[in-house]
């Protein structure tokens, strides 16, 4: 697994990452103290009138009321006053104990219940300039009820700022369901890493602004988690092996591209010239006949291979015996690209996918020939890589587009354990889904790259770093966040609207030097 920040940790996972902490020598207290103290910073920045200020803390009786104890103290000379309302009862934990006992020897602070004095509570509530709310975090469960409920009322109508600590009060951090009552804040501060609640649009609403606050937690107590990953250009120069410099060009592999019936030979020569600029030592063409013909001036590096074509203009199945042995001398291939689909196509394609050892990217029409029955990725004996965007995916996974869309990470992720295969789901933040259950997500590319002849590029990259002996997760993480690069650096140069695919294929060497210079 390559080791990045996850995109969010599950409550689960966040108590995993605080117990790994833990044992890396981060104590929980120094992750509260921590925690309060980057978000006093935090409120210091969104609040500059401090100092003139009432402040209210809502605390529960967890360890999020713990928190708000911290902040308590860490505020005492900022701001004009500082009320704590206890709204479920005095802290309950080891941890909020003790903080508790530290803010309660500051004579500055007022405490107050909230059961035992609703109508001052409420005063407090309504006189405030900025609410602080710590009654619930991540051990929230069903509905808010008792005093907690009647605060949190007057606070969403008050006249304040109103600041959530980790997730607002009465929303449950892993599916975002919220109680009937729940804390409207205007920011939220997320501590240690987001939650898959913080990601949702349906609570945005009520998470406001959401800043994710560093509480010292140790990187390999975040990264060492299952949960999406973030892919940034920053990984990249890890991820690029530094060439030998006693290599020839058989070092560097040979990559066969099945891409191309009449009339689509953009796609063919888009893959061809992209697998060559990634680096690939030998790289072949094999398309329809009349393709190779029109692309061959085009195509001086490459090595062409010639395919009988039907009348249609298809790859003839006849062209199998000779495509699987240039396939078994080949350490990768990619198949698909504006290959056509029909009965020839389909044959020939099916045929390579069940007989091959070779490492496979299979995009476009390559999977809508599979798509009949899609069972056969699974007992193929070679990797597979499939590169389909989400109407190809819809295909060979049984959901629409939809239901895709809904929650691509899961689709994927599911997808790639039940088949075993690398799955790389395009569009906006690409998917990358391993059959281990690694999901990561892309961080670059945009609009200015759906357009025709995109996708080509990428499996063409894809397949190169593959045919080089790079292993399939490390070529799909670098391919594609690097094909996106690609596609940033043009739009800065040329706009969204006027970038042509042809343009990320010039940008691939420019940027793959400074990851070389980077390494
Ligand atoms: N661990 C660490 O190292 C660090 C943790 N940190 C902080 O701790 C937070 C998690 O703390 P936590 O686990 O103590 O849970 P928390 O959210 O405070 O609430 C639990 C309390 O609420 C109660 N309760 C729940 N639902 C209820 C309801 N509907 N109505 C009424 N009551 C309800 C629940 O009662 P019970 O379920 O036990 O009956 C229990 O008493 C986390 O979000 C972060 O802010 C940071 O400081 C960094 C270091
Ligand atoms: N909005 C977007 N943001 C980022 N990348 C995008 C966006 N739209 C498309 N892309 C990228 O452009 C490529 C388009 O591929 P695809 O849909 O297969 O087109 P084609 O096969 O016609 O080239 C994919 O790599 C996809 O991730
Ligand atoms: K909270």
């Amino acid at each position: 697994m390559i080791n990045l920040q996850a995109k969010a940790l599950t409550i689960a996972q966040m108590k995993e990452a605080e117990a790994r902490s833990n044992e890396l020598g981060v104590s929980y207290a120094q992750l509260m103290e921590n925690a309060g103290s980057a978000c006093t910073a935090k409120i210091k920045e969104l609040f500059p009138k401090l100092s003139t200020s009432s402040v209210v803390i809502l605390c529960g009786k967890g360890n999020n009321g713990g928190d708000g104890l911290v902040i308590a103290r860490k505020l005492e000379n900022s701001a004009a006053d500082i009320t704590c309302i206890f709204c479920c009862g005095e802290p309950g934990t080891e941890l909020s104990q003790k903080v508790y006992q530290q803010a309660a020897a500051i004579s500055s602070i007022q405490f107050l219940d909230a059961k035992k004095e609703p109508m001052l509570c409420h005063f407090c509530l309504n006189q405030a300039d900025l609410i602080i709310d710590c009654i619930f975090g991540t051990g929230f469960h069903g509905e808010v009820q008792g005093s907690a409920q009647p605060m949190i009322g007057t606070a969403n109508k008050a006249d304040a700022v109103r600041i959530a600590v980790d997730i607002p009060s009465g929303m449950n951090g892993d599916d975002g369901s919220c109680s009937i009552s729940v804390f409207r804040a205007d920011h939220t501060l997320a501590l240690g890493a987001l939650k898959p609640a913080h990601l949702l649009e349906d609570t945005q609403s009520v998470c406001g602004k959401i800043h994710t606050l560093d509480i010292g937690m140790p990187s390999e107590a975040l990264e060492d988690s299952s949960s999406v990953k973030l892919l940034k250009w920053e990984n990249l120069p890890a991820l690029l092996p530094k060439r030998d410099p006693n290599a020839n060009k058989g070092d560097f592999g040979k990559l066969l591209i099945l891409a191309g019936r009449s009339g689509m030979g953009g796609a063919a020569m888009m893959a061809t010239l992209s697998a060559l600029r990634c680096g690939c030592g030998l790289t072949t063409l094999a398309a329809a006949s009349s393709v190779i013909n029109a692309c061959f001036p085009h195509l001086m590096e490459a090595v062409t291979l010639s395919l009988a074509e039907t009348k249609d203009g298809a790859v003839s199945s006849e062209s199998l015996t000779l495509l699987s042995e240039h396939l078994s001398s080949s350490t990768a291939a990619v198949i698909g690209c504006g290959l056509g689909h029909d009965e020839h196509t389909e044959k020939l394609v099916r045929s390579l996918v069940k007989e091959t050892q070779t490492p496979l990217v299979i995009d476009a029409d390559g999977i809508n020939c599979l798509a009949g029955d899609i069972n056969i990725v699974q007992t193929a004996k070679a990797p597979i890589i499939l590169t389909p965007h989400p109407k190809e995916f819809s295909r060979i996974c049984g959901k629409s587009v939809a239901e895709i869309e809904a929650d691509r990470e899961q689709a994927a992720s599911q997808f790639a354990q039940q088949y075993s295969v690398h799955l790389v789901l395009k569009g906006h933040a690409t998917v990358i889904a391993l059959p281990d259950g690694t999901v990561y997500q892309n961080t670059t590319g945009n609009a200015g790259m759906a357009k025709g002849g995109s996708g080509d590029v990428l499996a063409g990259m894809i397949g190169s770093f593959l045919a080089q002996g790079i292993a399939s997760e490390k070529a799909a993480c670098l391919a594609v966040c690097l094909h996106g690069a690609c596609g940033d650096r043009c739009a800065q140069r040329l706009s969204e609207y006027g970038i042509l695919a042809r343009d990320l294929i010039q940008e691939i060497p420019l940027l793959l030097r400074e990851l070389e210079q980077n390494r």
